[in-house]
């Protein structure tokens, strides 16, 4: 099978066996503060062994496409929320557990104003901006042990153009 992966737009339904969508589309929750403010409300499941959420501000360097995926990871012991303080996409790559080993990875592209939220143990790629500045808050576990199993490719994946459906497997 091709190891060229095509991007596709990121859809909560879509991507809710690997983690949650964070947006405010739709209705809100709730208004709040006199009206002048909507609240959707508990929007991601945060989920961690012991120790404790923390949030974390990271600035990574911008990636550009196609791009070489030469390893996914995973957080055994908690989740991990990918919060973009800019208005721009970046790339959301997952897979699907396959025996303990990453099945063939998914790509999304986010629209602006999107996060994600990774369940706890999905396998991701690590923060994928696509612009400058790539600067996120990140929502994680702060504990003991490092919480962390990396998963190399014997070969890598091409994570394709979303604008050359040639490369659309
Ligand atoms: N290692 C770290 O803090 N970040 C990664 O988990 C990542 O997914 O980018
Ligand atoms: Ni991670």
């Amino acid at each position: 099978m091709s190891r060229r992966i095509a991007i596709e737009p990121l859809a909560a339904d879509v991507f809710a066996p690997f983690g949650d969508v964070l947006e405010a589309s739709g209705e809100p929750d709730r208004l709040i503060n006199q009206g002048l403010c909507g609240r959707w409300h508990d929007r991601a499941r945060l989920d961690f062994s012991d120790g404790r959420a923390g949030i974390s501000l990271f600035k990574a360097e911008p990636r550009a496409l196609p791009y070489s995926l030469e390893m996914v990871e995973r957080h055994p012991d908690g989740s991990q929320a990918f919060l973009p303080m800019s208005e721009h996409p970046f790339l959301v790559i997952v897979a699907a557990d396959d025996g303990g080993r990453p099945g063939r990875p998914r790509a999304f592209v986010t629209r602006s104003g999107q996060g994600v939220n990774f369940h706890r143990g999905t396998w991701h790629g690590v923060l994928t901006p696509l612009h400058e500045p790539g600067l996120f808050a990140v929502v994680d576990r702060i504990g003991d042990g490092a919480n962390l199993e990396e998963y190399w490719f014997d070969e890598a994946y091409t994570i394709g153009r979303r604008d050359r459906p040639s490369q659309a497997d």
